[in-house]
């Protein structure tokens, strides 16, 4: 069978590479040359890439069987998220990989900003020895605004601290008291510009951000401040910085990321107060180490069509160790139901009682969703698309939490509200040490049976005959009665046989039984494939 390809965009550790082993086709191609690029997508299941790489709405339908996109790395703003969820592809990252290599990234920066380091440095490789010109500042009692106090925002106060520096902060997303936790103070975007010697920017790209710090902004900063980019070029303007330092109005910069990369030929070059590195924050082993490896983590796992924590466009948030037992059970609840049901119900609540609904199980809701609609779309159902095909069919879903069971286990159970107004149920829960999946109720039926692969249900009225009957066609047909329950509300009342097999009824046996029992309804659902 033709292993899964997985297309690497752009460089990824050999760390990374050797997790993916050799379970995949790897590919690769360079992410920036979209001549090749394009191309190269068809027949891709999972796309890896950094920074220069542009995933976007085009690149995505160029990979229709694309399943998910890995960015090595913490910034999203080169992957079209929303195209890629339209089309069902989960997207993930590496959001902790490389924090602390940006974060001492910036400290570079700003100690190579703040001591000329890098024009001395080329002054004296070029013959010149001068002093006095490289005169630069302590940060010592100076005042440093972060702009941005996230996870690099963070980490970089806490290595300024020794420094002796005033650290505030502008975060319109942050509680002051957490800022202040860290020794920060959290002040306005006026404010930072205003106190601030030293400005360093630490946001993600978006519509809010870029131009955030223009010339607007660089009127009313001190002539001696001095700035600093390692997240996002356009971040800060780059003309406007331009003229700030050409007239005098800001003393120096330190930029790392650039509006458009690669850049040979930015104004900053000119400048010799500016220093500038090629995009270097996550450029270390350390960082691209745990980069590759976390993503190719997750690749494998978004492969094998398991939950991945570090999924970006999937609604289910961390999940429990607890939960994760959840997810395959949820899903087959999800495709029992639809089984049962025959059609896609207008509304459907996921019910999840017991122990486990003490935590955020939105992700078994996820996990039912996807099964409901497996057996019913022809493209793959995904954590990402399945909330998407319930929109799009008008199916309204709820969840349902309580911590409270009917007997002392965990159960979830896919309610359904079917067009004419019936009703389907179907309840699960996972038995015993080996945590087996056992279905423990239908439509009101209370049962206990382990959904092996072919599954079937025969609701009928209850009287002597039936299991023989049953029996006997299966019999007629060589299909061997793995496991059978009967289930009544009372007795001579209503009744429900639920059986598994070893091989697959045939639609005309089922109907065969369903006719001779007088069955009010025949269902077979085979979970093998
Ligand atoms: N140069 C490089 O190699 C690297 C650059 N980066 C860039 O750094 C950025 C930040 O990374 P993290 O700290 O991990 O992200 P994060 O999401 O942990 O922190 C971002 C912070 O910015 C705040 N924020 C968002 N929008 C804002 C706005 N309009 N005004 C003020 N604050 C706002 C958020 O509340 C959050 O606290 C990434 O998005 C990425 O673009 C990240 C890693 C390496
Ligand atoms: O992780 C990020 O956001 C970065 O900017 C790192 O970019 P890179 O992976 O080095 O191209």
């Amino acid at each position: 069978m033709n292993k899964p390809v997985v297309l690497v965009a752009e460089e990824l550790s050999e760390a990374g590479l050797a997790v993916l082993g050799a379970d995949f086709d790897v590919r690769h191609v360079d992410g920036a040359d979209r001549a090749q690029f394009l191309p190269a997508l068809a027949g891709v299941d999972a796309l890896i890439v950094r920074s220069a790489t542009q995933v976007d709405a085009e690149a995505i339908a160029a990979a229709p069987k694309l399943r998910v996109v890995a960015r090595a790395g913490v910034g999203l703003d080169n992957v079209d998220v929303e195209a890629a969820t339209k089309a069902g592809v989960m997207v993930v990252n590496a959001p902790t990989s490389n924090i602390t290599s940006a974060a001492e990234h910036t400290v570079a920066l700003i100690l190579a900003s703040a001591r000329n380091v890098a024009q001395a440095h080329s002054a004296l490789k070029g013959g010149e020895w001068k002093r006095s010109k490289y005169t630069g500042v302590e940060l010592d009692e100076k005042v440093v605004a972060i702009l941005g106090l996230g996870k690099i925002g963070q980490l970089v106060a806490q290595r300024l601290q020794p420094f002796g520096v005033e650290l505030i902060a502008y975060d319109p997303y942050l509680q002051p008291a957490r800022a202040a936790q860290m020794g920060v103070r959290l002040v306005s975007l006026e404010e930072a510009l205003a106190e601030a010697d030293f400005i360093t920017v630490h946001l993600p790209k978006s519509k809010e951000t870029i131009g955030l710090i223009g010339d607007k902004e660089l009127r009313a900063v001190k002539p001696t401040v001095r700035l600093i980019n390692v997240a996002r070029g356009g971040i800060i303007d780059e003309n406007a910085l331009y003229s700030a330092i050409k007239e005098g109005r800001v003393a120096g910069a330190g930029i790392d990321v650039f509006p458009k990369e690669p850049v040979t030929d930015s104004p900053l070059f000119e400048l010799d107060q500016v220093v500038v590195t090629p995009h270097l924050g996550a450029s270390t082993h350390e960082a691209q180490e745990k980069a590759g490896t976390q993503v190719a983590r997750s690749v494998k796992l978004a492969l094998a069509g398991e939950f991945v924590p570090d999924a970006v466009n999937v609604q289910g948030g961390a999940v429990a160790e607890d939960v994760k037992p959840g997810l395959p059970l949820a899903e087959k609840l999800g495709r029992v139901f639809t089984a049962l049901a025959g059609e896609v119900a207008t509304r459907l609540d996921v019910e999840v009682r017991g122990e486990i609904a003490a935590h955020d199980v939105r992700v078994l809701e996820l996990a039912a969703l996807k099964g409901v609609f497996a057996d019913v779309v022809e493209d793959s159902v995904t954590y990402v698309n399945a909330p998407l095909l319930a929109k799009d069919r008008g199916v309204t879903v709820e969840l349902v939490t309580s911590p409270e069971s009917p007997d002392w286990r965990n159960v979830v159970t896919v309610r359904g509200v079917l067009a004419d107004g019936r009703t389907v149920s179907v309840s699960g829960t996972l038995s015993g040490p080996r945590q087996i999946t056992k279905i423990v109720e239908v439509n009101g039926y209370q049962m206990e049976i382990e959904p092996t692969d072919h599954l079937s249900f025969f609701a009928y009225s209850d009287r002597p005959g039936v299991v023989g009957i049953v029996g006997r066609i299966l019999g007629d047909h060589g299909i061997n009665i793995a496991s059978m329950q009967v289930s009544r509300d009372v007795k001579g009342g209503k009744a429900l046989i639920a059986l598994t097999v070893d091989t697959a009824i045939p639609a005309d046996v089922v109907d065969q039984i369903a006719g001779e029992i007088g069955a009010d309804s025949g269902r077979s659902v085979d979970l093998a494939d």
